[in-house]
């Protein structure tokens, strides 16, 4: 199948090697920003995909404390719950050297689900846009971020979007928050993490699908603005 524009596929042959090239290669640009703007920033995002490289990217040498960090998406949980993903964040990438990097929370309580969204603007406007590198998992229906199949940003026009949306899991518990298309395409470079077989799969049905509303991945694939970095596992 021939590739979007944008698109560069890396493919390695297990979850360690890719891990560290990540990592190393998110540490390179988040270096060379600090060196060229004074500040970096990065988005990740929660789930299981990126937990290895999270603890070794924190590791890496590099001015943390000029550079902001965020997520993705974020469920509307306690900060202190497993499911919180700016809780997972802080625990694998804010150890060692990255722990005075600074984080940005999309939620930060619980008590005001309502005021919730105007709070995370509030907060995205600390962060440095664009982003310097934005890494996003893969969920098992083409999804990315918290932009699960259906979501009304997915078909609206990205350019008059606010940075967060809400958004709605098709399987309970949580209400989310997700950064809108419009916030994830203000980067100089995504990365999306397709780990393992399944994903694989998933990731060649988006592609040809190419429809955002069904696949929401798709909306990365139809642009011509950002460059797009797969790094592919596709064996266990
Ligand atoms: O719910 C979420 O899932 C996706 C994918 O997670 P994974 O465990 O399949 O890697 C994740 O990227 C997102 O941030 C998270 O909130």
């Amino acid at each position: 199948m021939t590739l979007p524009a944008c698109v560069d596929e890396r493919r390695f042959p297990d979850v360690e090697t890719a891990d560290r090239a990540l990592a190393e290669a998110i540490a390179k640009r988040l270096r060379s920003a600090v060196e060229q703007r004074g500040q970096a920033s990065l988005i990740v995002p929660g789930g299981r995909s990126p937990q290895t490289m999270l603890r070794v990217l924190g590791e890496q040498p590099l001015t943390w404390s000029a550079v902001r960090v965020t997520v993705s998406d974020e469920r509307f949980t306690s900060a202190d719950s497993p499911d919180n993903n700016c809780r997972q964040m802080r625990k694998l990438l804010m150890q060692g050297p990255a722990a005075v990097a600074e984080p940005i929370p999309l939620i930060e309580t619980t008590a005001d689900p309502q005021g919730a969204l105007a709070a995370a603007q509030a907060n995205l406007a600390r962060f440095p846009w664009p982003a310097d590198v934005t890494v996003l998992g893969l969920g098992a229906e083409g999804y990315v971020g918290s932009l699960f199949p259906g979501n009304p940003a997915l078909s609206a026009d990205y350019a008059e979007q606010a940075l967060a949306v809400a958004a709605r899991s098709p399987t309970p518990p949580h209400p989310r928050i997700a950064l809108s298309p419009h916030a994830l395409l203000m980067s100089r470079w995504i990365v999306l993490m397709v780990v393992g077989p399944e994903k694989a799969e998933v990731y060649r049905q988006a592609l040809a699908c190419g429809d955002p509303s069904v696949m929401p991945v798709c909306f990365l694939f139809q642009q011509q603005d950002v460059a797009v970095s797969v790094w592919l596992i596709d064996k266990k």
